[in-house]
């Protein structure tokens, strides 16, 4: 199988504590995974093992074949918090920071995405934006960058019904053919328009993971699945 994404024996601890055990995956490229699991799963950990910012991990990751850390940095755009921006940087100066540090930064995409999410204008600065509105930021500086992976955290918590509605139909829109989405989200029925597959993470496993199409054969929503996943492990 062609694979844009690979995970052979991943493992991470955090203060001597195990947090995810023997991960493997691979993913094909053009594909767009959801990332399910119950909260402090682990699914966050995983993201950040693949982005390459979670020190300490073992086992191995490889992207488009590349498992350095600086390559897989550079073919990986991850959702992230703007952590190093001050409340009064303007958004415009945010954009102007993406275009300079990745290459692979599309600013006339960036525009197409904001003007399409309604963003704010550039002028405003990043402490005067709402919840909602941050998010959607996020997701067009993400989403603008062209790398063979975007994992994309919880991207929709902070949109309103109408927006997370269009966005999610849009994604497929926006990506590249070959690039790799994963995606963890609560909002399981409406993720199923727009994936191929989900994986699921429970007690620091992968334990599942299946086509969308082969659910939609069986008549089974992704809710349920996700259930009966959770249910077989716990033994209820
Ligand atoms: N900074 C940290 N220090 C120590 N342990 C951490 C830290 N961040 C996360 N953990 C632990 O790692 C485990 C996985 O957390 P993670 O945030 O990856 O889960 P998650 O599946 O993304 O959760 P959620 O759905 O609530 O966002 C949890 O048990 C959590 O307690």
């Amino acid at each position: 199988m062609e694979k844009t994404l690979e995970l052979s024996a991943v493992s991470y601890q955090r203060n001597q504590q195990l947090i995810l055990n023997q991960i493997n995956l691979t993913v094909a490229p053009g594909t767009i995974i959801g990332l399910l699991g119950e909260n402090g799963s682990g699914k966050t950990t995983l993201m950040r093992c693949i982005a390459g910012l979670a020190q300490g991990v073992t086992g191995q990751i490889f992207i488009n074949g590349h498992s350095s850390v600086v390559e897989r940095k550079a073919q990986v755009s991850y959702l992230d918090a703007l952590g190093g921006f001050s409340r009064r940087t303007k958004i415009a100066d945010v954009v102007e920071f993406y275009a300079a540090v990745y290459p692979d930064f599309n600013v006339d995409q960036y525009r197409e995405l904001s003007d399409f999410l309604k963003n704010i204008n550039g002028q405003q600065k990043l402490g005067d934006l709402s919840q909602g509105q941050k998010e959607k930021l996020l997701l067009s500086l993400a989403l603008a960058r062209q790398t063979a992976v975007y994992l994309l955290d919880e991207p929709f918590k902070g949109l309103d019904n109408h927006t997370r509605k269009q966005l999610l139909r849009s994604l497929v829109q926006w990506k590249s053919p070959d690039s790799v989405i994963i995606i963890c989200d609560h909002y399981l029925t409406e993720l199923t328009g727009v994936l191929d597959e989900v994986v699921i993470l429970n007690e620091r496993q992968l334990v599942a993971r299946e086509k969308i199409s082969r659910l939609k054969q069986q008549q089974i929503s992704l809710e349920d699945y996700y259930e009966q996943q959770l249910v077989q492990k716990w033994g209820e």
